[in-house]
């Protein structure tokens, strides 16, 4: 059974209390110094992938309480819960089986007493099927001509981790394929992109849960329309249009022919839907063996956090580590760096992955929290970020804990470039950790001359008080099986997280009022008439556009 337990009752919780006023002036190099044996004691090796998390303000005691907080939160429990396919979103009554897209086990997964796995690879069969005819040219378009555009059109959950991942294995694309990704409702999106494309040679994605989101729906129209333009015969729509949906009455009423659909079930969350039918993209773009062993990858990762012992368990430490600063220490967000120019939207994939899930303000029990939950969590590729933000996370007033993650080797090996990054990916954790003292300060503007009032003057803003915590992630090699381990391993960390402070991870209420506002005033934009019924601004804006437009 999911526990519901308000994790500041847990002994752990009240000793991390106490334990924070005595650590939190203790510097990380002291520790270091305290213990030559730190970095062994406090990294995981997992395959081809390094978690050192030994630059972080924690203890020998501060790891055994965070342990002892999981315990008392019943994480393990919790992650029993999750893989039987108990309805753990109980707002939503759904089970949260993301891990079933990706299970090469035998072992059956049942929801309601049903095993899930035979439909599971029933939609994965007919991905490969699909994938492989349109890359053969067994399926073409309507004159005849070869797939060559793939433009999937979805938002969220229905485009992110699409987008993110054959933008990180870009090296893997299939010659002969071009993938566009369509999100925005602002015409801007769908219109550079079918600037770009061909209507005889482009396969429409239409990526939607729901198949009811506004911004999909309006986009796969508009879409339809300009192919229409060109083709004529709406028969030709069953040659360039597939629909990734668990919704099969709005996939046909839009005109879409259901053996076009790849479906998926509404025990797939959205931001956790990049495994299912959503990575139909993922297939098109990087062939299906490559998209298998994304999955594989991932799967690897759920043995290891279903199984692992929690002191070795990356997702738990992870989750710990960072539940350490934010209740404990304040810190509101968390930046994920990663030192990979591929990866350039691995933090916002995460943006809706971790946000979407921890941005929550009431327990499960339905009583707001008395304590911080989801962080802010943003990020952009290394070494970019150091030419941008951080001089904040240097000498900034706010502790921001940091993901530090980058390939070991890169796929375009040129000249010096990887170690030159690389050079830069270890000395910011090393700079984040030590800092500069005033000592330090003084020897190096000495040597360079300075005489000993320009040093007083320049020496405040030149020491960096370092201990600033950060997690390195070392991957041999972004690949395939590589990234689905790391995106899985974020993922169950978010998970871990939401256990402990005792929400629900799985569903979005907070999108909903947003998008009801915009509905009522969607019908108020449709004529000249002044608006009145919002508050002065709101009306004011409204009033403004409509003059202006
Ligand atoms: O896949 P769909 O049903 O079109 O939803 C798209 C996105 O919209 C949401 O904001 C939910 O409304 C995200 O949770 C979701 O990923």
């Amino acid at each position: 059974m999911f526990p519901v337990i308000n994790p500041t009752q847990s002994k752990a919780w009240q000793d991390l209390q106490a334990h924070y006023n005595e650590i939190k002036q203790t510097d990380i190099k002291s520790l270091f110094a305290q213990d030559a044996d730190r970095y062994n004691k406090l990294h995981v090796q997992f395959d081809d992938i390094l978690f050192d998390y030994s630059k972080n303000i924690v203890s020998a005691k501060t790891l055994e309480l965070l342990q002892r907080l999981a315990v008392d939160s019943k994480v393990k429990q919790a992650i029993d819960a999750m893989f039987s396919g108990e309805k753990i979103n109980q707002t939503e009554g759904r089970s949260v089986l993301h891990i079933a897209l990706r299970n090469f086990s035998k072992t059956p997964i049942k929801v309601d007493g049903t095993d899930v796995m035979p439909s599971v690879k029933k939609v994965l069969r007919k991905i490969k099927t699909f994938t492989d005819k349109v890359h053969s040219g067994e399926l073409r378009g309507y004159t005849g001509k070869r797939i060559k555009y793939i433009v999937n059109i979805g938002i969220g959950g229905s485009d992110l981790g699409p987008f993110m991942v054959t933008e990180a294995l870009k090296p893997y694309t299939v010659d002969g394929i071009e993938a566009f990704f369509v999100s925005n409702v602002d015409g801007t999106h769908i219109a550079e992109t079918l600037k770009k494309v061909k209507p005889e040679r482009t396969l429409f994605l239409i990526a939607s849960k729901t198949f009811t989101t506004q911004e999909t729906m309006t986009n796969a129209h508009t879409a339809r329309n300009w192919f229409l333009k060109k083709a004529k015969d709406e028969a030709h729509i069953a040659k360039h249009f597939v629909a990734l949906s668990t919704n099969e009455t709005e996939v046909v009423k839009f005109g879409i022919d259901k053996k076009n659909m790849f479906e998926f079930w509404d025990w797939v969350g959205g931001r956790y839907s990049l495994w299912s039918a959503i990575g139909l993209s993922i297939a098109l773009t990087i062939g299906y063996k490559n998209f298998e062993d994304l999955l594989k990858g991932a799967h690897h990762t759920d043995k290891h956090f279903s199984t692992a012992p929690a002191e070795k368990n990356i997702p738990v430490l992870m989750a710990l580590v960072g539940l350490w600063y934010t209740n404990f220490f304040g810190s509101q967000t968390e930046a994920i760096l990663p030192y990979d120019q591929y990866l350039h939207r691995f933090a916002a994939y995460f943006q809706q992955g971790n946000m979407e899930s921890n941005g929550k303000y009431v327990d499960r029990s339905g009583n707001p929290v008395s304590y911080a939950t989801g962080p802010v969590i943003w990020g952009e590729p290394g070494t970019n970020g150091q030419h941008a933000f951080y001089q904040l996370i240097h000498q900034g007033t706010v502790l921001i804990p940091c993901d530090f993650i980058a390939p070991a080797q890169t796929h375009n090996p040129i000249g010096d470039h990887h170690d030159k990054l690389l050079s830069n990916f270890f000395a910011q954790t090393e700079a984040l950790m030590n800092g500069k003292t005033a000592e330090e300060v003084k020897a190096e503007l000495t040597k360079q001359g300075l005489g000993k009032k320009e040093i007083e003057k320049l020496l405040p803003f030149k020491v960096f008080t370092g201990n600033r915590p950060t997690n390195s992630i070392l991957v041999k090699k972004i690949t395939p099986f590589t990234l689905g381990q790391l995106i899985a391993l974020y993922e169950h960390k978010i998970f871990v997280q939401g256990v402990i402070w005792n929400i629900f991870s799985f569903d979005q209420w907070g999108v909903e009022l947003g998008k009801q506002l915009a509905n009522k005033i969607l019908p108020e934009l449709a004529d000249k008439s002044i608006i009145t019924s919002h508050d002065a601004s709101t009306n004011a804006l409204i009033n403004a556009y409509k003059k202006w437009r």
